[in-house]
């Protein structure tokens, strides 16, 4: 049997612990792209475990946190979030290993030609995944930070699952951190984020929302091609985001509610779930 077929073995003595990954297990294939950390390489794990690497360019990560924070991150598990296997910390640049994502982000997925003529029946069960996994994560009090179309990745059968969870706590450039960055995720953040930064599992729900309607635009950029300013200027005013004409109007009231200023006025993601059944079963 191939080495996948058997149980790993038990931690390499007491030097690792089971979230640090041995890089000599490891080996480093095409580059996948790059994001916030630098470059991204598809990688294969102890002869046959396909992997996604991301190696961490030096001054971009509060390394040490975040490598406290991985131990927390691999014991998320969950069928519609992508899976921290660990990470390579002895040495520099570090490497966070995770699953690998065939089809790579559901935005470019989207805004493929060959997926252009997705069904809105498709898109809402993408949707739903999404909100699976951010379900599980808000039970698990865990905050995403930067939900997007960008931060969700496409695998076999349309399987749709969330990425980077939590990790935008580590980046150092503070273009992306502070919320006048031109970096600054603007598009996706709720009023009181605008305002006072102020993150929640009800500021991802409205993040979701801007989500479906990526997916039911089939990748549009938010707010077409207004400025940061003029964004920010909208959504104070209580304007939001127009129905697409691929979504029904009970998936734009969906879309709506996470939009609501307040944000106790938004539902949880637990409820989205059965919002989200409700309209799939009509
Ligand atoms: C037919 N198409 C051909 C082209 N294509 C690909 O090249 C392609 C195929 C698979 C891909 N898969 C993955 N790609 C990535 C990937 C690639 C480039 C950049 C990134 N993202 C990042 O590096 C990144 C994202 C967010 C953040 C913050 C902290 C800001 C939230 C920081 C860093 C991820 C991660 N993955 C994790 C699991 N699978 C993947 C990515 C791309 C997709 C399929």
């Amino acid at each position: 049997t191939t080495p996948c077929d058997r149980p790993a073995p038990p931690t390499a003595g007491l030097s690792h612990d089971k979230w640090e990954i041995d890089p000599s297990e490891m080996v480093l294939l095409e580059e996948l792209g790059a994001g916030q950390f630098g470059v991204v390489r598809r990688g294969r794990w102890r002869g046959c475990k396909d992997t996604a690497v991301k190696m961490m360019k030096e001054g971009t990560m509060s390394e040490d946190e975040f490598i406290e924070e991985a131990k927390v991150m691999t014991k998320l598990q969950h069928k519609n979030l992508v899976q921290l296997y660990g990470v390579c910390s002895k040495h520099r640049p570090i490497y966070i290993v995770t699953e690998y994502m065939k089809h790579g982000s559901l935005l470019n997925y989207m805004r493929h030609p060959t997926h252009n003529q997705l069904g809105p029946a498709v898109m809402l069960d993408m949707c739903m995944q999404v909100c699976e996994g951010m379900a599980y994560l808000e039970k698990h009090n865990y905050i995403h930070r930067d939900l997007a179309a960008r931060n969700c990745l496409v695998g076999a059968e349309n399987v749709v699952k969330v990425a980077d969870f939590g990790l935008a706590r580590y980046v150092l450039d503070d273009q992306y951190t502070s919320s006048g960055g031109a970096k600054f995720p603007i598009k996706w953040a709720p009023p009181e984020v605008l305002n006072y930064t102020r993150f929640s599992s009800k500021s991802d729900v409205w993040a979701f929302g801007v989500l479906m309607w990526e997916v039911f635009t089939r990748g549009k950029a938010p707010y077409g091609r207004l400025t940061n300013p003029e964004v920010v200027e909208m959504v104070q005013r209580g304007q939001v985001l127009d129905k697409p004409s691929a979504c029904s109007n009970d998936i734009y009231n969906v879309m709506r509610g996470c939009w609501r200023h307040a944000p106790e006025e938004r539902p949880a993601f637990r409820v989205l779930r059965e919002q989200l059944a409700g309209v799939l079963a009509d």
